[in-house]
């Protein structure tokens, strides 16, 4: 009675896009895929071929976007899709457009480090992960866990502190643990989940990361 038999959760970060190959902070710029990029989110459609998904959602940028539409071209099926800006990446700020490195040789490793991975400090006029989490969560709670309470097999295309910041919730991973927490471009996440009933929470059964 307790516990429905459940679905799956796939998260995927986009494939790599122009600013990460010049390793640049990008937040809310709106940059494109490279081509590897590309090539990244055609091979996580040929991964998640063994699924079949009923809903997508995604962020409003056009990096989650495209990667999303090679994905579901790959896949050979259409299902409906969601953009929602609650899922996009991490607002950075004034850092939006720097280079990492040489953000890093100017300011410290150190201080850098806590803008790029720390729980709570914000980047200059940006988001902290917290400040992320704020918009993430409630978000996902009031949509793509109701699908997958719902028995849906949902498959979620976003942002690496977006999804930092949701991993962060089902995984119940502490504020000391999350600056260890890196999600790859275009390799996907599957979760088997279940639903608890008595206690109306959603459980994790197993994670993989599809290679
Ligand atoms: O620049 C960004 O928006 C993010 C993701 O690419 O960078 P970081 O991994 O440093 O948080």
């Amino acid at each position: 009675m307790g516990v429905n038999a459940m679905p799956i959760l796939s998260l995927l970060r986009h494939g790599e896009s122009l600013w990460n190959e010049e390793n640049r902070f990008t937040g809310w710029v709106d940059v494109p895929l490279t081509n590897k990029g590309r090539e990244e989110a055609i091979r996580a459609g040929l991964l998640l071929k063994k699924y079949k998904f009923d809903v997508a959602y995604t962020s409003k940028l056009q990096r989650a976007i495209e990667t999303l539409d090679l994905v579901m071209l790959t896949l050979g099926y259409s299902i409906p899709v969601i953009k929602d800006e609650h899922l996009n990446e991490r607002h950075y700020g004034d850092l939006q457009g720097l280079n990492k490195e040489e953000t890093a040789r100017i300011y410290g490793e150190d201080q850098v480090k806590l803008w790029r991975r720390s729980y709570k400090v914000r980047p200059p006029n940006g988001e902290s992960l917290e400040d992320t989490q704020k918009r993430t969560v409630p978000f996902f709670k009031n949509t793509i866990m109701l699908d997958l309470k719902n028995g849906k097999n949902v498959l979620v295309v976003a942002h690496g502190n977006s999804l930092r910041s949701i991993v962060m919730f089902l995984e119940n991973i502490s504020e000391e643990d999350i600056p260890h927490l890196e999600i790859p471009t275009g390799l996907p996440i599957i979760y088997d989940v279940a639903w608890d009933n008595k206690n109306s929470k959603l459980i994790i059964n197993s994670k993989t990361i599809l290679k």
